[in-house]
């Protein structure tokens, strides 16, 4: 028999679990249709990625990237210096590696990764989790071969030949997962009698969603209904404190960041959560009712553009941000005891579900990688 022809991947972006978390998705796909592929992440240092991709089982390196201050143009000379320096590691890297296709995720690392691939004749694909196109896919986009998207009307953005509609990636332990709902309720140590509310704030964390939770903690500890609280790191000292000022309480468990997430959907009855698109992808998937607050805060207010695609089809309720504090927490204690409300919930978000994204992007990958499509 033939042996397969090894194929080398760079897989690059990061910053938050949004892009993160799809690019772990597609290396595991990669990994499971060819098992011989090499695999090299390349992130920016000090960023979330550097741990939570080895964490997945990847090799990173880092490269000294740094965002554009908006605010304080001067700073960005050393952004600039800093971007330079990347773009010339990244090409280092590249030679050395010699990857036979490189994949962007989006987010600082991917830009000066994936143009040194293009110039240096690597065919590359680029994967757009949101409904509106980031600042360095689209400079990317010219050069990319493929581009993979999870929402319509891309072509705003990107050149239509050049999109194939996947969905986005979700890691396959959230897909494939067993755990009960007792056990899942029991490793955070909560009762398998009572409703569960699993509230998040994405990858980094929402204030906003924080402050509705420590406003009415009285409200929280005197319900029949249990909580989940994923607070993001750097709120969790000042989330403790209240907590504590308030009188612990055992329905309420608050962590900075949930590494397994299969056990926290495995427990929800419903989910209040920010409007990232990973983690819109993993409630269509997981059929999971949910109360979305699209953070005010993010680049074109895409957020809410991804939240309106499913309140539009009923499959998702919706509390704006500047109306969380007055409403969110009564909103979610009568909808989880809803349970005719629950199931039409579960069963519109559903409906819009992609499955095998990962799968169909990795396809992609091999595609480009052995010179099939370019
Ligand atoms: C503030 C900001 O810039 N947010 C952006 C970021 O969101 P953010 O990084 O929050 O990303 P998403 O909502 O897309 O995904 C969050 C991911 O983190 C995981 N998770 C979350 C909490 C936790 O404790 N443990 C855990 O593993 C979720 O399961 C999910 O896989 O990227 C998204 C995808 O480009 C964008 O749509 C968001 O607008």
């Amino acid at each position: 028999m033939q042996m397969e022809k090894k194929i080398k991947v760079i897989i690059s972006g990061g910053g938050t679990g949004g892009h993160i978390f799809p690019a772990v998705s597609i290396a595991n796909a990669v990994k499971e249709q060819h098992p011989n592929a090499e695999i090299l992440f390349v992130g920016a240092e000090g960023r979330m990625e550097m741990q939570r991709v080895p964490e997945a089982g990847y090799k990173i390196i880092g490269l000294p990237v740094a965002g554009f201050d908006r605010k304080h143009l001067l700073k960005n000379i050393s952004v600039l210096i800093k971007l330079a320096k990347s773009q010339w590691k990244a090409r280092a890297i590249i030679k050395e590696f010699k990857p036979d296709v490189a994949v962007g995720v989006g987010g600082y690392a991917s830009g000066p990764t994936l143009k040194a691939a293009g110039m240096m004749g690597v065919p590359t694909l680029i994967q757009e989790q949101n409904s509106y196109a980031g600042v360095t896919n689209k400079l990317l986009a010219k050069k990319a071969h493929k581009i993979c998207v999870a929402y319509d009307g891309m072509d705003k953005f990107f050149p239509s030949k050049k999109i194939i509609m996947t969905g986005n990636p979700v890691r396959q332990a959230l897909l494939n997962n067993k755990v009960s709902k007792e056990d899942a309720l029991a490793s955070f140590g909560l009762d398998s009698r009572k409703k569960t509310i699993l509230i998040l704030g994405g990858s980094l964390g929402a204030r906003t969603i924080n402050q509705c939770v420590m406003g009415n903690l009285d409200k929280i500890k005197t319900s029949e209904v249990q909580f989940i609280w994923q607070t993001g790191k750097i709120y969790i000292d000042q989330a403790r404190k209240a907590v504590e000022e308030a009188g612990e309480s055992e329905n309420l468990h608050v962590t900075d960041f949930i590494k397994d997430m299969a056990s926290a959907y495995a427990a929800a009855d419903l989910v209040i959560s920010r409007a990232g698109a990973g983690s819109i992808s993993e409630f269509c998937l997981l059929g999971k009712p949910v109360i979305l607050v699209p953070s005010p805060n993010v680049a074109e207010d895409h957020q809410t553009k991804n939240a309106m695609a499913l309140v539009n089809k009923l499959a998702a309720i919706y509390v704006k941000d500047a109306s969380a504090n007055a409403e969110l927490i009564d909103k979610a204690l009568q909808t989880v005891t809803d349970e005719k409300l629950l199931k039409e919930l579960s069963d519109n978000i559903s409906k819009l579900a992609l499955p095998d994204s990962a799968n169909i992007i990795a396809h992609e990958v091999w595609q480009l990688a052995t010179n099939k499509q370019r």
